[in-house]
């Protein structure tokens, strides 16, 4: 099954952590860095979350400025990027800032009809996998929809489940100066973790942003 090329994106503390003990949002990222990550996302014909993060965040995903806007038309891409959450039980609230047109809410079977029917108006609905989502199943229905470069913004789970499956190419992680400490704390890749054949990452650059530092790693095979 082809897919697209997957970016994983996100911001970590000092001690490796993506949010607080509470799971609430920590701003690491200084402006440099949300800038570099706006330019990412303007260049992603898709960004992706897991429903822990809008939850948490209630992320909006879009672009945000006017050069963006005339770069996405100059290479003509789409007016924004497909916005995609992966929420096996369609619990992304009706009110959630990542709704509307352009969103994709991919569920499994498990999701009860009813929440279907209320938040079918507001997104396309994609059913992939019985109990959880299908990430191999949805990056081909992705693929099939014309998304090539596919941005995904967290958090924990997700990040896990993608790099469990063999399914990312890239990550980039900006390490911000604080510390937010926190057995509980969300990290940049949760889940039960790897006991063997740990995936091996090559390093891209290192570059200093604001006061922290931008790590981009190649994910190898
Ligand atoms: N600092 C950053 O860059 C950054 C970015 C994004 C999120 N975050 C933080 O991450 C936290 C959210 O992470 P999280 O781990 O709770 O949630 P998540 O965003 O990773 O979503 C995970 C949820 O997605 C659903 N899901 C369905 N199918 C799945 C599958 N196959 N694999 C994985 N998940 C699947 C499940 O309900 C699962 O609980 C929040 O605290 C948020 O603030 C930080
Ligand atoms: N890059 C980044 N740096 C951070 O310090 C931080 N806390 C996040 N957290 C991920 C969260 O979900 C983002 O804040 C979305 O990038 C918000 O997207 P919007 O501005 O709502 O479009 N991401």
């Amino acid at each position: 099954m082809e897919r697209p090329f997957v970016i994983i994106n996100s911001a970590m503390s000092a001690d490796g952590k993506i949010s607080s003990f509470q799971r609430e949002q920590v701003r690491i990222s200084g402006p440099e860095d949300m800038g570099r990550v706006r330019g990412l996302r303007a260049g992603s014909d898709a960004v992706m979350v897991g429903v822990g993060t809008v939850l948490a965040d209630d992320p909006g995903l879009r672009i945000k400025s006017s050069d963006h806007r005339k770069m996405r038309k100059d290479e003509g891409l789409s007016e924004e990027p497909l916005r995609v959450v992966v929420d096996s039980l369609a619990r992304t609230p009706l009110g959630s800032e990542v709704l509307g047109k352009g969103s994709i809410l991919a569920v499994s079977k498990a999701a009860p009809e009813e929440r279907l029917d209320l938040l079918r108006d507001k997104c396309e609905i994609a059913v992939c996998g019985d109990i959880r989502v299908d990430l191999p199943l949805l990056l081909s229905i992705l693929h099939n929809k014309g998304v090539r470069r596919l941005m995904v913004e967290g958090g924990a789970t997700l990040n896990w489940s993608l790099i469990e499956a063999g399914l990312v190419d890239e990550i980039s992680v900006y390490v911000g100066a604080m510390i937010i400490g926190g057995e509980g704390a969300p990290t940049l890749v949760d889940g039960p973790g790897f006991s063997t054949d740990y995936p091996k990452l090559s390093l891209i650059s290192a570059d200093r942003l604001d006061d922290g530092v931008l790590l981009r790693w190649r994910v190898l095979r």
